[in-house]
């Protein structure tokens, strides 16, 4: 059996006093496993608060879960000593939405996009480390020569592109990226996406693609997996769970995508509070939510099942799409408009 790319188990981080013995005040992410094989795009959904930035943080290592492990290649990068994950930083790099804040304004770009390549690889020669950074300034679309230009003469998206020539230049197994294009206009932020896919197609890197923006992950992202209150809700091949999604929450969220027919979404139900310790809540989080909920969603939290795409029969693959919803069926239920607008409790 291959070891995949990323394999995140059981992953938890809660925010909170930090004492021992006291309970957290807040689990922002709770309990997720997810894989992400060589060179897939995987995006991770869900609206504002759900948990995204935090596991994110926490597979780049800039962060440490409080109990799960995060295996990269199979090695645990948790438990893993400082030097030890200092060596494996190459692997795995990290683009953030705000391209200023990861690009120094006093250094020159050649500068910013060279630096992990000293940190990381610093017996490169002056002259292959100029090579690489040239080479990756055309491969994101920029001249070999704009390396002694600085941030402030580029704009947003030409500063979005020498981010991801800086996070990949170390040509990393793994990229993450935190809303990477959610500050771009349209036209520029198509330019990016296609930009990654070619990366992907030429460096065999993976990424995992943070958004609350569906339009990218249906454009870009091979696997979804959809957010609620730190759990993931769903998660399959992104054409199979847009085409017909099995849990609730995932309808709720694409009703609410402009341009979507669907459901009505009352906007005021949004950006529920979470609760004040995870111990406060048991069954299902998206209950008060969910006009399908009955009393079993009260009492316990859904396990993901397992969902059997209809056209399995003919062409039998491994089944790699789940929902956590104990009303979630084998075959898409009817929706007829505005079933969740109105929670039942
Ligand atoms: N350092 C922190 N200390 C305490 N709570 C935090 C911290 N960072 C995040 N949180 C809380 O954890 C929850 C998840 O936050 P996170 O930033 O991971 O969500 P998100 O889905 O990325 O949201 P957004 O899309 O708005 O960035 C939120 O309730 C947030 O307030």
């Amino acid at each position: 059996m291959t070891v995949p790319l990323l394999a995140l188990r059981d992953v938890v981080r809660d925010y909170g006093s930090g004492l021992a013995g006291r309970s957290a005040s807040l689990r922002a992410v709770d309990g997720v496993s997810l894989t992400v094989e060589k060179g897939e795009i995987v995006g991770i959904v869900g609206e504002s608060g759900c948990g995204k930035s935090t596991l994110a943080r926490v597979v780049a290592a800039l962060d440490r879960p409080t109990s799960g492990e995060v295996l990269l290649n199979g090695e645990d990068l948790v438990t893993m000593d400082k030097r030890a994950l200092l060596r494996r930083r190459d692997r795995f790099q990290m683009v953030f939405q705000d391209p200023y804040g990861s690009l120094d304004p006093r250094r020159r770009i050649g500068w910013s996009v060279a630096e992990p390549l000293g940190v990381l690889t610093p017996r490169l020669s002056k002259a292959e480390t100029e090579r690489r950074v040239a080479e990756m300034l055309e491969a994101v679309g920029l001249k070999a020569t704009d390396a002694t230009r600085f941030p402030h003469e580029f704009s947003g998206g030409q500063r979005q592109r020498v981010a991801i020539a800086r996070a990949l230049v170390t040509r990393p197994d793994l990229v993450i990226a935190d809303e990477a294009v959610s500050a771009l206009d349209l036209s520029v932020q198509a330019q990016v996406l296609n930009l990654i896919l070619d990366l992907r197609e030429r460096t065999g890197a993976a990424f995992l693609f943070i958004t609350h923006n569906l339009s990218v992950v249906e454009a870009i992202c091979d696997r979804v997996a959809v957010m609620y209150r730190g759990r993931i809700v769903e998660s399959g091949a992104t054409g199979e769970v847009f085409e017909a999604p099995r849990h609730p929450y995932t309808r709720l969220l694409l009703a609410a995508e402009p341009g979507r027919a669907g459901m009505a979404l009352d906007r005021e139900e949004k950006s529920p509070p979470f609760p004040a310790e995870p111990g406060d809540w048991n069954g299902c989080a998206f209950r008060p939510r969910c006009v399908e909920a009955t009393e079993t969603c009260r009492r316990e939290a859904p396990a993901p099942i397992e969902i059997v795409p209809a056209d399995i029969a003919p062409a039998p693959r491994p089944v790699d799409w789940r929902a956590a919803c104990h009303h979630a069926r084998a075959t898409p239920p009817p929706a007829p408009a505005g079933d969740l607008a109105a929670p039942r409790s």
